[in-house]
């Protein structure tokens, strides 16, 4: 493929008229900056079955994408500064993350399976087993890695009917896991967490919000972002309209396990809808 599919040309690439698309990634530049250019630009994407299922029964990962469609995938990373995903992603999937920097945001705010974990080694899998780590501390021809980022706040103290009384247990832990991903080559970038509205108030999120988020990646240096899930991430990003442009794969599969196979017929573009056709198998 010589150069970026069409579709990320027209979405991203601002060239200078009478310049014709070069097939090195780093020389295009992310056009559209966001209106608020005090934040990292967000390209939110993801691949989805025609039933809008991005993940399977119990967050099973789905292999969505074809093969053309996943090269698009790659084409547009190397086209951001940094990947970003959740940190539920990054437990649940092997993924490569090739092509710009990886960029998790991570809470250990309220419950979640990963902060439940007593054992420092156990507290993020992520840096041991992942592909990810292996490519970074044993580069490969099909991708050097690039040491990645974790965003995540410490757990604030909550005081009154709500306070924890094991804060400072939930620190060290916090701590543990902290040290962990930095021995294991991770950056930790601190942002402040939400404020709670009121004291006598259960927590209304564990999500790191957002905007604060992005604007910390962008005292990085992190101009531009791709959002690629997983579905906490996406439903965060889109309820704060924070999505500068959107890239949704839609593949000819259906999510839910209980229907029977599909045969796959064809796709075909019908002005600005997409038809797809598929038969039923008995
Ligand atoms: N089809 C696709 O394109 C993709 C599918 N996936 C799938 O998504 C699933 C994982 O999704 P989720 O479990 O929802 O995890 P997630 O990847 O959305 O991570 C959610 C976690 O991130 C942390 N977080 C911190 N700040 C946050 C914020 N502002 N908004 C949201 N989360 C924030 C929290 O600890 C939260 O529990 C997996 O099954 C994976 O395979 C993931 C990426 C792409
Ligand atoms: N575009 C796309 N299509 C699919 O079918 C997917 N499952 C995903 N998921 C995202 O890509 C990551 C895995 O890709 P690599 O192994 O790094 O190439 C996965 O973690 C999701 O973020 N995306």
């Amino acid at each position: 493929m010589r150069g970026p599919p069409q579709i990320l040309v027209s979405t991203f690439v601002v060239l200078p008229v009478g310049i014709d698309v070069q097939p090195e990634p780093h020389r295009f530049q992310i056009g559209l900056v966001p209106s608020d250019n005090t934040r990292s630009r967000v390209t939110l994407t993801f691949a989805q079955s025609i039933d809008a299922k991005i993940a399977g029964t119990g967050g099973r990962q789905l292999f969505l994408s074809g093969e053309e469609s996943m090269k698009m995938t790659h084409w547009m990373r190397t086209m951001h500064d940094g990947i970003f995903i959740g940190v539920g992603t990054a437990v649940n999937d092997n993924l490569q993350l090739n092509g710009a920097r990886p960029v998790i945001v991570s809470t250990c705010i309220t419950i979640h399976p990963i902060n439940r974990s007593i054992s420092a080694v156990r507290l993020l899998p992520f840096p041991a087993q992942n592909t990810h780590f292996q490519y970074y501390h044993h580069p490969r021809p099909i991708g050097v890695g690039v040491s990645p980022w974790v965003i995540s706040a410490p757990p604030p103290k909550i005081e009154g009917f709500f306070a924890s009384e094991d804060h400072g247990e939930k620190l060290q832990r916090w701590e543990a896991r902290r040290d962990v991903l930095q021995a294991a080559s991770a950056t930790v970038i601190l942002v402040e967490p939400r404020q709670y509205v009121h004291p006598d108030l259960p927590p209304a999120t564990s999500n790191l919000p957002p905007r604060a988020v992005l604007r910390s990646l962008r005292e990085e240096g992190i101009h531009s972002v791709m959002v690629e899930g997983g579905a906490r991430v996406i439903q965060s990003f889109l309820s704060e309209r924070l999505a500068d442009a959107l890239i949704v794969t839609t593949s000819p599969v259906l999510g839910r396990e209980q229907i029977p196979s599909l045969e796959y017929i064809q796709t075909e573009l019908f002005g600005r809808d997409i038809l797809v056709a598929l038969k039923l198998l008995s």
